[in-house]
């Protein structure tokens, strides 16, 4: 008979190995050390069966950047069952049993990478932020010397090295980014350590992460993660720079730092395969189809204390509604709630008042990091208009200055 349980700190390696069968990895060679220091046991929940651990949900503890605001979130990570325990209602039980301590834990909102996007829409989680895949064709493309004023680049100054040596430069201007930018997640130190894990196996084959810093005078500006891979083929070099991020203050350290992952000698192609759906590289090149662009899913967020995650944004417009949140997974989570917020303010409060608008927690956590437009949803009849205009009037309110940006997969 399979039963759960909580986590305890010995579980790791049980754990990790289900993880990596479920995942289909090859862990030969393989060591943990960064990944274990992110295992928080007492958030996880185990299947198990006689001796087995057949089913395992995880969750970190981070901070979200929410717009106009920070919010701590349950960030959940390695859902997996055993191969031989599957489609038996497994993952559905840890997922839900998860969700509701999630909330009893005060926090206002789970969020996930998906594996497979048909996943988590059943448990309430929408998709809340895309991204952009870039294969550049580096030779075709440049920074267009039109659309920046170069003297804005006066006095900046960059500097490459292993990433290990910028560490503190690198996160540094992460902290100063990330309290503006929705999708960003607080790092600590063991955080920092998994984003510059480099062993082997980290690198897929490329070379040692590096990191270039933009400084302005001594104050670091900006930086990027890139590997070099280094390749040849019979017309020559064909080498390839991975950016893993970019993190920038002021446009000037992103137009600097981009012309330099653009102007490596050797290469022929850029990637970056967790781009920001409104990367600005998109408005400064001379060619934007060369950018190789494509798009993906990012990350999946489920409300869980509706009045605490809408009152903990700010909105782009005043607005004032009344929302109907059908959650059929957790209905304690839904109900109806005035919003009354603006640029500067937010408010949330259950109310007997009528509804203006009606739509399924999923719906509601597609828009709440700005997105996904509540007009979309609606057009595909996700959001039910029970007041007339009530959309055209609400949906601006939920847009913001920059679209939501998830940097890493956890
Ligand atoms: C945040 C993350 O970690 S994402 C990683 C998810 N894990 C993986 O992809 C690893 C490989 N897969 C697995 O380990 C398992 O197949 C899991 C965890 C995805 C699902 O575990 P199970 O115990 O089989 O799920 P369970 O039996 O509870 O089924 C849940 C529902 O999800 C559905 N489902 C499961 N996998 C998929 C899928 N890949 N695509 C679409 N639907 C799926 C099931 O059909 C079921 O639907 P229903 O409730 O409408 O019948």
């Amino acid at each position: 008979m399979v039963t759960f349980r909580t986590g305890v700190e010995g579980d790791y390696d049980e754990v990790n190995q289900l993880v990596q069968r479920a995942f289909l990895n090859d862990t030969q060679g393989r060591e943990w050390a960064e990944e274990q220091a992110l295992f928080e046991p007492d958030r996880s929940v185990l299947a198990v069966d006689g001796d087995q651990v057949v089913g395992h949900v995880g969750t970190f503890t981070r901070d979200l950047t929410v717009p106009g605001g920070v919010l701590a979130a349950g960030y959940v990570t390695v859902v997996a069952v055993a191969g031989t325990h599957r489609r038996r209602g497994l993952a559905s039980a840890m997922l839900t049993r998860q969700l509701r301590e999630i909330r009893d834990r005060g926090e206002a909102l789970a969020l996930l990478w998906a594996s497979e996007a048909g996943i988590y829409g059943r448990y309430g989680y929408g998709l809340a932020s895309r991204r952009l895949r870039f294969e550049i064709d580096r030779r075709e493309v440049r920074i267009d010397g039109s659309r920046f004023d170069k003297s804005r680049l006066d006095g900046l100054r960059l500097r490459a090295a292993p990433a290990a040596v910028h560490r503190a430069r690198v996160a540094e201007v992460y902290e100063r980014v990330r309290p503006s930018r929705p999708g960003f997640a607080s790092r600590d130190d063991r955080w920092w350590d998994y984003r510059l894990a480099d062993q082997a196996w980290h690198r897929g084959g490329a070379g040692p992460l590096q990191a270039v810093v933009c400084f302005d005078g001594d104050t670091p500006v900006g930086y990027a993660l890139y590997r070099f891979r280094s390749n040849w083929n019979d017309s020559g070099p064909n080498g390839e720079v991975g950016v893993m991020e970019t993190v920038t203050a002021t446009p000037a350290a992103y137009t600097m730092l981009w012309d330099f992952l653009l102007n490596v000698d050797l290469t022929r192609t850029v990637g970056m395969w967790l781009g920001a759906i409104d990367e600005p590289l998109q408005y400064l090149v001379n060619d934007v189809r060369r950018l190789g662009m494509g798009m993906g899913d990012g990350l999946w967020a489920r409300l869980l204390d509706v009045p605490a995650a809408l009152a903990g944004r700010r909105y782009a417009t005043e607005v004032d509604v009344v929302l109907e949140v059908v959650d059929e997974l957790l209905p304690g989570c839904g109900g109806v709630f005035r919003l009354r917020g603006g640029p500067d303010h937010a408010t949330c409060e259950p109310t007997a008042d009528a509804a203006d608008l009606r739509l399924d927690t999923s719906a509601l956590a597609a828009v709440y990091l700005g997105g996904n437009s509540l007009g979309s949803l609606a057009a595909a009849g996700r959001v039910a208009e029970l007041r007339p205009g009530a959309v055209a009037t609400t949906a601006p309110a939920f847009t913001w200055t920059r679209a939501p940006h998830a940097l890493e997969i956890f």
